[in-house]
């Protein structure tokens, strides 16, 4: 899955923990004799947890950056050389010190105190880059949570099959997370947030009979584009779906381009008429600021010559005699656009069916 999503994070971190299982298999007390354990222990506790913390801390540079897999791959020869040199020589110090325990007399902890401290560092560094993350993933949430679980494991890893046991659970976790966010990324559009196109259409397969659709445009907007940048209409963009989302009683779409849509379940258009010119006015008074250093949302000064704004056209529709599917109706949404485009942009147009042709229709049908 990691080749498959161009995704080299994952498969270091289940291979950190697949090395671990190795480790503990290979070296595992046959007799008492073996002072393998007391050693490997300590020190595979400790690596560990800095390892999952290196490996989610370090840029997703995908699967085919062969600078990058060659340093991973140097990363772990040298961690395989020092295990290698610890376990041979024996450096007394450093086993006592990495050996450690947090208390003395505790049976039921076995984690050493240098290990207890990689663990809490590890998870208290995510969770904190979690949260000034701006795209969330659930694969870096699951990070924190996996760390959780091999600290229990490592703990227990003296009775029979807990470590394998949990290990297996972390690459479930993995695996799940990753069809997660890649679900996420096939339905999110990237610069707004909002969901996309696939998504509307799939929402239209739970409407029922009664719903309203409405098409929104952003005016002017390639003269806006050339005249400010790309990158000015891009933090317009996302200021207008930002206002957009906050539509109640519906959900809002990035149709595409400077186009979204909003779906109105179980609503008729008299019902979202007022929260649509709502939307309309307040996207039309929201003062954006072009200069990145002054991005304080404000509606003071509107003559600031870096403040801009700019004002939407909409078009709503419901289903009638001659528009029964939702794909019908945001067309003929899409024709309202068109008419408060017409009729000089910053409008909402209803688009209704002329009542002559339904008759018509209708007594033909008869
Ligand atoms: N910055 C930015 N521009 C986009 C994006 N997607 C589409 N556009 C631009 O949106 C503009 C759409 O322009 P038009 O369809 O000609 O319409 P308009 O200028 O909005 O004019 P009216 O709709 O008639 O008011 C084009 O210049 C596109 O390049 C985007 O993701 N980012």
């Amino acid at each position: 899955m990691s080749l498959w999503l161009n995704r080299i994070q994952p498969l270091l971190l289940l291979l950190s923990v697949l090395l671990v299982n190795v480790l503990f298999s290979y070296f595992a007390p046959l007799e008492q004799v073996s002072i393998a354990p007391s050693v490997l222990f300590p020190v595979v506790s400790l690596m560990l947890p800095l390892n999952l913390f290196l490996w989610s801390i370090l840029p997703e540079k995908g699967v085919q950056n062969r600078s990058f897999n060659s340093l991973v791959l140097a990363l772990f020869v040298l961690q395989a050389m020092f295990v290698y040199w610890l376990m041979s020589e024996l450096p007394l110090q450093w086993i006592e010190w990495i050996s450690l325990p947090v208390l003395s007399d505790l049976k039921l902890y076995h984690l050493s105190f240098a290990s207890s401290l990689a663990f809490l560092f590890a998870g208290f560094v995510l969770s904190l880059k979690l949260n000034y993350e701006k795209q969330l993933r659930v694969f870096n949430h699951s990070v924190v949570f996996i760390l959780l679980l091999m600290a229990f494991a490592l703990n227990q890893y003296t009775q029979d099959g807990v470590l394998a046991w949990v290990s297996s659970v972390v690459g479930l976790i993995v695996i799940l997370s990753l069809v997660f966010d890649a679900h996420h990324i096939a339905y999110t559009d990237e610069l707004t947030g909002l969901k996309g196109r696939r998504a509307l259409n799939e929402s239209f397969m739970g409407l029922g009979k009664r719903y309203a659709i409405a098409m929104v445009d952003i005016d002017h907007f390639k003269n806006f584009n050339d005249t400010y940048g790309h990158d000015a209409g891009d933090k317009v963009l996302k200021i207008v779906a930002s206002i957009l989302d906050t539509v109640q009683g519906g959900k809002a779409y990035r149709y595409g381009g400077e186009e979204f849509t909003l779906v109105f379940a179980n609503k008729s258009v008299d019902k979202v008429s007022t929260e649509l010119e709502r939307l309309r006015v307040a996207i039309a008074n929201e003062v954006i600021y072009l200069n990145p250093k002054s991005n304080a949302k404000s509606t003071k000064n509107k003559t600031d010559p870096k403040s801009v704004s700019v004002t939407i056209s909409l078009g709503l529709a419901e289903p009638d005699v001659d528009h029964s599917s939702p794909s019908q109706v945001l067309k003929f949404a899409d024709e309202g656009l068109y008419k408060a485009k017409k009729a000089g942009r910053n409008k909402l147009v209803h688009s209704v069916s002329k009542p002559i042709r339904a008759t018509a229709k209708k007594s033909v049908k008869k």
